[in-house]
């Protein structure tokens, strides 16, 4: 079975690395640097980093010089999401070396422009399918943006290489994954998922570590590092076990 890949998240808000609760402004923790935050992960050994642009996402400015600084300065694979909804601001994107990037609010609001990033740019983009119940958001989880199957079957035809899902209600709370909107999702489609959101423990990635066989790829970790739930090195030897 395939290696559940460990992606730790690092959200930028105002310059500084934080994570949210369901995605809400002002909630959550503050954890100082950026580059800090990133540097830590990658000598905890860490393969790829989820790098976001929390301002971008929202509308409120953006990181963007900051986060092509911390991605130039790394050596780790770089998932990179956050207000990417543009020529520019997608070639802006992919100019800082990341592998990949996301599209999230873009999907919802400028499909064909998506297809066409797809088309051009091919497993250098992921979607970000960001849901309540099975109702997607865009603009930084803040405005309804149409029903998760339907765009999800939209985006498969397009040749969409990967979805990175997450539970805004279950996002930042340490509460655990959702693992049956993973597991339905998986269902309805052959490309590989990434999980994000609400991961508090090591058995919480054993439950997505055995979903590797259904289409889960990878999971993004956020509050549970930062917050010590568990160490990275201890996530990655869990995963590297199997
Ligand atoms: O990714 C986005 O575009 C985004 C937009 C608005 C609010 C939050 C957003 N991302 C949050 C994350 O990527 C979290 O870091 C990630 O889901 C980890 O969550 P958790 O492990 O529950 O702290």
């Amino acid at each position: 079975m395939a290696k559940l890949e460990l992606l730790p998240a690092v959200d930028v808000r105002d310059g500084q690395a934080v994570q949210l609760v369901k995605g809400e402004s002002g909630t959550g923790g503050r954890y100082g640097e950026p580059l800090a935050a990133a540097l830590a992960w990658q000598e905890a050994g860490a393969e790829w980093i989820h790098l976001v642009d929390l301002d971008a996402a929202f509308g409120t400015g953006d990181n963007r010089a900051l986060i092509a600084d911390v991605a130039g300065r790394l050596d780790v694979k770089i998932e990179l999401s956050g207000g990417i909804r543009d020529d520019a601001s997608l070639e802006a994107a992919l100019a800082t070396g990341c592998r990949r990037v996301n599209l999230g609010t873009a999907a919802l609001e400028e499909p064909e422009w998506v297809a066409k990033a797809i088309a051009a740019h091919g497993d250098r983009i992921a979607v970000g399918l960001d849901v309540r119940g099975t109702t997607l958001r865009g603009r930084g989880w803040t405005r309804d943006g149409g029903n998760l199957y339907e765009t999800l079957a939209r985006l498969d035809a397009e040749g969409c290489a990967r979805y990175v899902v997450t539970d805004i209600n279950q996002d930042g709370t340490l509460t655990g994954p959702n693992l049956q909107l993973l597991r339905d999702v998986c269902a309805r489609t052959d490309r590989p998922v990434v999980a994000s959101g609400g991961i508090s423990s090591l058995d919480d990635l054993r439950a997505l570590a055995a979903m590797t066989g259904e289409g889960v790829e990878g999971a993004i970790v956020g509050t549970a590092l930062y917050e010590g739930a568990f160490t990275l090195p201890e996530a990655l030897a869990l995963v590297r076990e199997g």
